[in-house]
């Protein structure tokens, strides 16, 4: 966790539309050197609450603030603090990747040696070298993401404001996409969106589930990796009496009389429980996570009708 005060804070922020409440009552932090997941299912609000925070909205109650400067009273000094990659990347298909750059680059003030080395640094840090003098109407969708990304960071934000990232990415360029976050974070306050797990495990410190507008749970993503359910197969039956005083066991739940649901203390746990089935010889068939605590939290909310649920850990 950040020992610096946040780079943003949201307060009670709320946005109606169309005399709808679409997102309310949004308390959030983010610090340098984390990047914080905002996870939901399609319309809980996650684009509406980006845009709220990268002021292209602005909210009808609560207060957002950026370094400590109201949004909403100094939007222009607020806004230089802040690089944004909305769901749809406005980019220019006409222009080269270079072009395109040293054009949000100036966009932002930026000019002479220094645009020059921003822009190279971008290029560098986004893996555009290969493709910076191409159209890019002519890239695939991952270099375009990477040319998104790469206009929201030019002017060196404090805040980096990433919707849907790897939306529409293949496999590899998934894994890219969240090792470029993942390296953001470490200078940079990053918040994004997505409906994914994965990339909420791979690239993020903190989590925010938002379903229907609210933020339902906060809490840090080593916490939950740590409460992981491990299902094991055994080749002979044993009471829920034989896993108690387990060393890493938790609890246990019987599937039938050779399978076992068993939540560990610690992730590091399930190599330790390993060992101790094989040393009780017990006849280990298979050992293997089933779902994470964080797939277990972000069900469970999301399949909430109408009622909120008590958030988890405050963030
Ligand atoms: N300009 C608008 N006017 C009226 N309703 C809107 C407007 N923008 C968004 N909404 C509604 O607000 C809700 C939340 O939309 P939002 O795009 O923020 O959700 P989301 O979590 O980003 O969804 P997705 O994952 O599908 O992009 C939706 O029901 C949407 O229809």
């Amino acid at each position: 966790m950040p020992s610096s005060p946040p780079v943003l804070t949201l307060e009670q922020t709320g946005r109606s539309l169309a005399g709808r409440v679409i997102v309310d009552a949004l308390d959030l932090t983010v610090g340098k050197g984390e990047v914080v997941g905002l996870l939901g299912i399609n319309g809980a609000g996650k684009s509406t609450t980006l845009r709220l925070v990268a002021g292209v909205l602005a909210p009808d109650r609560g207060t957002i603030r950026l370094n400590g400067v109201d949004l909403a009273e100094q939007p222009h000094t607020a806004r230089r603090a802040i690089g944004y990659l909305p769901e749809d990347p406005p980019l220019y298909a006409e222009l080269t990747v270079a072009e395109f750059l040293r054009f949000c680059g100036r966009l932002h003030g930026l000019a002479g040696a220094r645009l020059r080395a921003q822009l190279d640094r971008t290029i560098e840090r986004c893996d555009l070298g290969d493709v910076r003098r191409r159209l890019i109407g002519a890239l695939s969708k991952g270099y375009r993401q990477r040319v998104g990304i790469a206009q929201a960071i030019v002017h060196e934000p404090d805040l980096i404001v990433l919707d849907e990232p790897a939306s529409g990415l293949d496999p590899v360029q998934a894994l890219k996409l969240r090792a470029l976050v993942r390296s953001l974070g470490e200078h940079h306050a990053v918040i994004l969106s997505t409906h994914l797990l994965p990339d909420v495990s791979a690239c993020c410190d903190r989590v925010a589930i938002l379903h229907r507008g609210r933020l339902r749970y906060r809490g840090r993503i080593d916490a939950l990796d740590a409460g992981g359910l491990l299902r094991v197969t055994l080749a002979r039956p044993v009471t829920a009496d034989a896993w108690t005083g387990m060393t890493g066991v938790a609890a246990a739940e019987a599937i039938d009389g050779l399978r076992w649901r068993l939540r560990p203390q610690a992730a590091t746990d399930a190599a330790a429980i390993a060992a101790a089935v094989v040393g009780r010889g017990w006849g280990l068939v298979e050992l293997r996570s089933e779902g994470s605590a964080l797939e277990e939290t972000f069900l469970r909310i999301a399949s909430t009708e109408t009622e909120p649920e008590p958030e988890g850990a405050a963030a």
